[in-house]
């Protein structure tokens, strides 16, 4: 299956300049949304990922049915005033603005491989900061994982050391 059929592209969003890659028509299609999970279910397996963290909002898109196809756990990467319990939290940049990301103190139990998804790797702000946050909780991170990668924002630079999935590199 071609994946790179069910994404839209959209100029100027959400600002001038920025060309937006649209997961939209994926999620709508159940077979390409399947085949897409399938996949990263795969790698999941093949990394004995225990627990599957995704950044809001997005990752939580494909993280969820990855956990769920699995039998194991999701944590939630959130925006900041959205966690109710103790929290930790990281500033970072991305293509269009800055930002905090929090996890909960209690998510991460030494020990835990931790598979990252998201729908889309940029500039590598958000992952990198994700993978702070598990870090200083003490998990292991053995693989990322994305729907998307804009190959030209260099976003891997920042991910060195990692062993990084992508489903379509524009
Ligand atoms: O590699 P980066 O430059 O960090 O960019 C990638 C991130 O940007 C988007 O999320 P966004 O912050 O727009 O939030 P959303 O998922 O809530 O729409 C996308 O879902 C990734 O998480
Ligand atoms: N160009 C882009 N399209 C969709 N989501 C994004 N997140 C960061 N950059 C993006």
């Amino acid at each position: 299956m071609n994946l790179r059929d069910y994404i839209a592209e959209v100029p100027n969003f959400p600002k001038k300049g920025i060309l937006f890659r649209d997961i939209t028509p994926l999620m709508s299609d159940g077979k390409a949304y399947q085949f897409a999970a399938e996949e990263f279910t795969k790698y999941a397996k093949e990394k004995k990922a225990t627990v599957i963290v995704g950044p809001e909002a997005r990752g939580f898109i494909f993280g969820c049915p990855v956990a769920t196809n699995l039998g194991i756990g999701f944590i939630p990467v959130r925006k900041p005033g959205k966690l109710p319990r103790e929290a930790i939290s990281v500033s970072y940049d991305l293509e269009y603005g800055s930002n905090h990301l929090c996890m909960h103190k209690d998510a991460i139990k030494p020990g835990d491989r931790v598979l990252v998804i998201d729908d889309l790797l940029a500039t590598g702000g958000t992952m990198e900061a994700t993978v702070e946050l598990v870090e200083k909780l003490g998990g292991n991170v053995v693989g990322l994982a994305f729907l998307i990668e804009l190959s030209d924002l260099n976003g891997r630079d920042k991910l060195q050391n990692h062993d990084i999935l992508t489903l379509i590199k524009y």
